[in-house]
């Protein structure tokens, strides 16, 4: 399998704060990856130069010529009156003229997020998992071949937060997404990831899910 990035000797500094030096990893296409590691440990750094939100200290990085990236934060606390059904919601980040063709994208997300059924309840209504799934079929309308979920499945009671990864799960086989999941939650991660990154002390180790075995859960 080719690989969908690859990184190169990254570090980040912050002012005097070295957060990693001589990160070196490759992500495979169609792998499905937890990036772990305690708080503060550099994910969401990690994460930010990847999205090209923020520049490294030094080092590199390649993505594939051919990726398409969606990403999926953790949903924030909507409003109870925020006023967009969920399918507005997920229009949001469709062209603004909605024309048949645009429509008929938005329609296929909501299906494959399971979200049709429900698609004019109002976002501040919807469930956690709910709201969670919208954020996802937003990334899905660009028709991601990688996505990157951040802390995704934090605030989620173990129904939701199984629902989505079986989601999650689904995309990859279905669609072979390739899946970057930033998580604290290790059990789920051996659930449903094949492989992990773990970050601690400013350096990175790569494995297969079941070979995992820091203590820092
Ligand atoms: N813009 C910034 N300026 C200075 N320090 C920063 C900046 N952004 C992050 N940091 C520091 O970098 C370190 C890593 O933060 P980061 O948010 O990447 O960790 P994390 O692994 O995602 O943590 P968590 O799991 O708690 O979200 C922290 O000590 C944080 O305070």
């Amino acid at each position: 399998m080719s690989d969908i990035l690859k990184v190169n000797n990254l570090a980040m500094r912050f002012e005097k704060k070295t957060i990693f030096t001589n990160l070196n990893f490759n992500l495979k296409k169609g792998s499905m990856t937890a990036l772990l590691g305690p708080n503060g440990a550099g994910k969401t750094t990690l994460i930010n130069i990847l999205m090209g939100m923020l520049v490294p200290t030094t080092g590199t990085f390649k993505f594939a010529t051919d990726l398409r990236l969606g990403y999926v934060p953790q949903f924030r606390n909507i409003d109870t009156e925020y006023p967009l059904s969920i399918e507005a919601f997920v229009g949001l980040n469709a062209p603004l003229l909605k024309t048949a063709t645009v429509k008929q994208t938005i329609k296929k997300q909501l299906a494959e997020t399971n979200l049709e059924m429900i698609k004019n309840t109002r976002m501040g209504e919807a469930s956690g998992g709910q709201k969670q799934r919208a954020y996802l079929a937003q990334a899905l309308l660009d028709q991601p071949n990688m996505i990157i979920l951040d802390e995704a499945t934090a605030s989620l009671d173990p129904m939701a937060k199984d629902e989505l990864m079986q989601l999650i799960r689904h995309l990859n086989e279905q669609h072979k997404i390739t899946v970057l999941f930033v998580t604290h939650d290790v059990p789920l991660a051996r659930k449903y990831m094949t492989d992990y990154l773990y970050l601690n002390h400013g350096k990175i180790a790569q494995g297969e899910m079941t070979q995992f075995e820091e203590a820092y859960e």
